[in-house]
C-alpha cells in the first residue's frame, strides 16, 4: 500500500496499518484464485465523524444517497452511490426482495478490520405502503427497494467505520482490485477530511428574515371532513372498526437549502426519532423524522410498539401533564390504541416464543405532539428473519386500519392522493440479519420544485372530524418548520 495510508505516516480519518494491509492483500488474492464471488465489501475504522457532514461533501443528486440517525441510541448510517439495488413490486415483493438479498450475499465475499456485525454488506431502502406505486408522483422510487452501497459510514456509540463494496468482475487483476480499493479509501480520506473542516455545521442557524408564504393549512378541509364521516358510516356498518386516513399538503418549495441541513435540524429537535432520507438517482428526497419503530431485530429478539392516539403538548407543564392524562384516559384514544396492539400480537404469534408488553400505554412525547406508546418486545422462533417479520407486520393499525384487509379498499377511496413510501417501512439490514425499520410517517417528498407533506390519523367509531383535522395539523408540524413553512 502506498505510504500515504499506512498509520505511520500523517495522521488521516482512515489509516490501515501493515498488518491489516498484508491481510488485505492476501485477501484480494484469495478472492481472484477462487473466483467464486461476485461482489466484495472492504470495512475499515475510522476517526470519529459526523456522518451527516461526510453525506453533504459528498452530496450528488444524481447518486443513490441515504441517511438514517438515531440520535437517542448514537447511532448513525450515511451512505452512497449504488453496487446493486434489489427491487420487486405487487403482492410477493417481501418474498422476492429476500430471494434476491439471500442471493446477493452468497455472492460477497467480506473483509473487515473491524470488530462490529454491522461490517460488510448492508441493504438500505425501505417499501412502498400499498405493494404497488401507481402514480408519477413517486416515479423515482420502487414498491420494494434495498439498495447496497458502494460506500457507508457507520456511526454506533464510539464505533465508526467505512465499508466500500465492488464488483468483482469489473476487474481483471489482483493489482487492480487492490487499486481500487486504496484508491477508493483515499478519496473517502479527502472527502472525510473536507467534512470535518467544514467551517460551518450544517444547522438552519436562523430564521429565514424573508419568511416564506404562509401554508395554506386549509387547503383539502372539506374533502377531509368528508372522508372522515364516510369512514365513519362504514365503521357504524361494522365494514371495519378503525381505519387511519392521511391527507397531502403540496406546496411550491421554497426553501432550497441542502436536504442534509433539513435532516440536521430534524435531528437536533427530534432526537428520539428515526431521521431518514432516501434518494434514488437523479430522484426526489424522502426524508422524515418519525416517531414510530416498526421493528428492531438483533439475535431473534424483536422490539416492535404500538404508537397511536395523540393530543397536543401543553403550553406549561402544569397543562401538558393535564393533556397527557386526558389522553389516557381517553375512550377513544385508547381504543385507537388497543387496536394497534392487538393486531400486533396477533401477527407476531406465528414466529414468536414469547411475547411481553405492558398492560397499559404509557405517553411518548415529541416536541409537538404526544402519543399513546406501547413497547412490544418478542422472542422469534430462529427460522424469523427481518424481512419475514416485515412483510407480517407491516402495515399496523396504526397506519393502515383494523381489521386491515375491510380497510384497506376504503383508504384508496377515500384519500386523493398516492401514499407511496408514506407510512411505509424505511430501514436498513445487515449481513448477519439484524435489522431496524421504522414507519415512514412525519414525512415529505421532496422535488426541485415542489414539496408533498405528508400526515394521518386513526378514525374509530367516535372521532371527530374536526378534532382529526387539527391533529393532522400538529403532525405536519415537524417537517413545515423543518423546511421554514412557519
Ligand atoms: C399516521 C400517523 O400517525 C400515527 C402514529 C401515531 C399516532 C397516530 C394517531 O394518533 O392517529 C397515528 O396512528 C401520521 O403521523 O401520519
Amino acid at each position: 500500500m502506498d505510504t500515504d495510508l499506512l498509520s505511520d505516516t500523517q495522521e488521516l480519518p482512515l489509516q490501515v496499518d501493515r498488518a491489516t494491509d498484508q491481510r488485505l492483500q492476501l485477501f484480494i488474492e484469495g478472492l481472484v484464485r477462487q473466483q467464486d464471488k461476485s461482489y466484495a465489501t472492504f470495512t475499515f475504522p475510522v476517526q470519529e465523524i459526523e456522518p451527516l457532514m461526510l453525506l453533504q461533501e459528498s452530496w450528488n443528486e444524481q447518486q443513490f444517497r441515504y441517511y438514517w440517525e438515531k440520535p437517542s441510541d448514537n447511532f448513525a448510517i450515511a451512505a452512497g452511490d449504488t453496487l446493486v439495488q434489489l427491487s420487486a413490486s405487487g403482492p410477493s415483493r417481501f418474498a422476492d426482495i429476500i430471494s434476491q438479498q439471500q442471493a446477493l450475499q452468497n455472492a460477497t465475499a467480506s473483509f473487515s478490520s473491524v470488530y462490529h456485525s454491522r461490517a460488510g454488506l448492508m441493504f438500505l431502502g425501505g417499501f412502498s405502503f400499498f405493494s404497488r406505486l401507481e402514480t408519477a408522483d413517486w416515479d423515482s422510487f420502487e414498491a420494494a427497494s434495498l439498495t447496497v452501497p458502494r460506500w457507508f459510514i457507520l456511526k454506533d456509540g464510539d464505533h465508526y467505520s467505512a465499508t466500500l463494496s465492488l464488483q468483482l468482475p469489473d476487474f481483471q487483476s489482483r493489482n487492480e482490485i487492490y487499486e481500487e480499493v486504496t484508491g477508493r479509501l483515499r478519496s473517502l480520506n479527502r472527502q472525510m477530511t473536507s467534512a470535518s473542516d467544514s467551517p460551518s455545521s450544517p444547522v438552519i442557524a436562523r430564521k429565514n428574515t424573508d419568511p416564506f408564504p404562509a401554508i395554506p393549512l386549509k387547503l383539502g378541509f372539506e374533502a377531509w371532513i368528508s372522508s372522515v364521516k364516510q369512514a365513519k358510516k362504514q365503521i357504524r356498518q361494522e365494514t371495519f372498526d378503525k381505519i387511519v386516513l392521511a391527507r397531502r399538503l403540496s406546496v411550491a418549495r421554497k426553501n432550497t437549502a441542502p436536504v442534509t441541513k433539513l435532516l440536521d435540524h430534524l435531528r437536533r429537535r427530534y432526537e428520539n426519532c428515526s431521521c431518514f432520507l432516501v434518494h434514488p438517482p437523479g430522484g426526489q428526497s424522502f426524508v422524515g423524522a418519525t416517531p414510530e419503530q416498526l421493528i428492531a431485530f438483533e439475535d431473534n429478539l424483536l422490539q416492535t410498539e404500538a404508537l397511536a392516539g395523540s393530543i397536543e403538548r401543553g403550553k406549561t407543564a402544569m397543562e401538558d401533564l393535564t393533556l397527557a392524562k386526558d389522553l389516557s384516559i381517553s375512550t377513544k384514544n385508547r381504543n385507537e390504541h388497543q387496536f394497534v396492539v392487538q393486531d400486533i400480537e396477533q401477527r407476531l404469534r406465528p414466529f414468536a416464543r414469547s411475547i411481553r408488553h405492558s398492560s397499559q400505554p404509557q405517553v411518548k412525547k415529541l416536541s409537538n405532539v404526544q402519543h399513546l406508546y406501547t413497547p412490544i418486545q418478542a422472542d422469534l422462533k430462529p427460522e424469523a428473519t427481518v424481512l419475514s417479520v416485515l412483510e407480517k407486520l407491516h402495515p399496523t393499525p396504526a397506519v393502515g386500519g383494523y381489521p386491515w384487509h375491510k380497510a384497506a379498499p376504503y383508504i384508496r377511496e377515500l384519500e386523493d392522493f398516492e401514499r407511496g413510501w408514506y407510512a411505509g417501512p424505511v430501514g436498513w439490514v445487515d449481513a448477519s440479519g439484524s435489522g431496524e425499520f421504522a414507519v415512514a410517517i412525519r414525512s415529505g417528498l421532496i422535488g426541485e420544485e415542489q414539496v408533498h407533506f405528508f400526515a394521518g390519523c386513526g378514525i374509530v367509531e367516535d372521532s371527530d372530524p374536526q378534532t382529526e383535522w387539527e391533529e393532522t395539523n400538529l403532525k405536519l408540524k415537524p417537517m413545515l418548520s423543518a423546511l421554514q413553512y412557519d
